[in-house]
């Protein structure tokens, strides 16, 4: 592995991301890049009504992560300085196929590929799978007011969705290193052990 990877945490709504990633930074001394949620404009009206706000939420999504990535990409990975993320750029692929249709998904697409495609991608991409129960549990600990009416079937479909992109992530870049983490049966955040175990496989992978 380079000396200074670029590391993404990814895995659906309320899996993990950013507390692992987070703690990975600070355990690491790294710097972690945090999307942004809470200043996005359309995520409340989004779940009050996809079909309506759907475009121009992940528009927002694509936009702000396309600057966030300009500046990553020149503030560390062209540097040779190693970042963590708690997102993977495809994530907005992830979302858009299944909450768009039609003509606007067409649009979406060619434009996420347009924004993307030459950007630097994460070398090692933590993946945090989980149950639906595990993930409506987390959800509800955070407590975002908006995230209260996400569908249980929209998220057990994103569940799904995440599985197969991340397959197929692992199929067209195979050099990049994946790692699953089973999330309803290690607790980074309760189990010590769990962090550890984890940390030191990013260790490993940075030597
Ligand atoms: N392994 C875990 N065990 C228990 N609670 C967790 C675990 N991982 C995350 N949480 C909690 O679940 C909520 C969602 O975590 P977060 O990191 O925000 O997920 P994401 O970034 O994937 O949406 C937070 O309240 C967090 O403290
Ligand atoms: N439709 C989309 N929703 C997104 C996207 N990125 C994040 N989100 C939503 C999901 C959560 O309600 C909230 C925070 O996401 P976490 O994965 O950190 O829980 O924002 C997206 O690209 N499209």
């Amino acid at each position: 592995m380079k000396h200074a990877p670029f590391i993404a945490v990814e895995g659906p709504i309320g899996a993990g991301k950013t507390t692992l990633a987070t703690m990975l930074a600070n355990e690491m001394q790294l710097p972690v890049i945090k999307e942004i949620v809470d200043e996005n404009p359309f995520l409340d009206k989004f779940y009050q009504n996809m079909d309506d706000w759907s475009f121009q939420l992940e528009m927002f999504f694509l936009c702000n992560r396309f600057k966030q990535l300009e500046d990553t990409t020149t503030q560390y990975i062209d540097k040779g300085k190693s970042v963590i993320s708690d997102y993977h750029i495809y994530k907005n692929l992830i979302f858009g196929e299944r909450t768009l249709k039609g003509s606007k998904r067409d649009k979406y697409r060619e434009i996420y590929h347009i924004l993307t495609d030459d950007f630097p991608k994460p070398d090692i991409i933590f993946y945090i799978r989980a149950d639906l129960d595990t993930l409506l549990a987390r959800i509800a600990k955070r407590a975002r007011t908006f995230e209260e009416i996400i569908a249980p079937a929209y998220l057990q479909q994103l569940i799904e969705d995440y599985d197969d992109a991340m397959a197929s992530l692992a199929r067209r870049e195979p050099s990049t290193v994946i790692i699953t983490i089973d999330g309803n049966k290690v607790d980074f955040v309760e189990n010590p052990e769990d962090f550890a175990a984890i940390a030191e496989q990013l260790k490993e992978l940075m030597k």
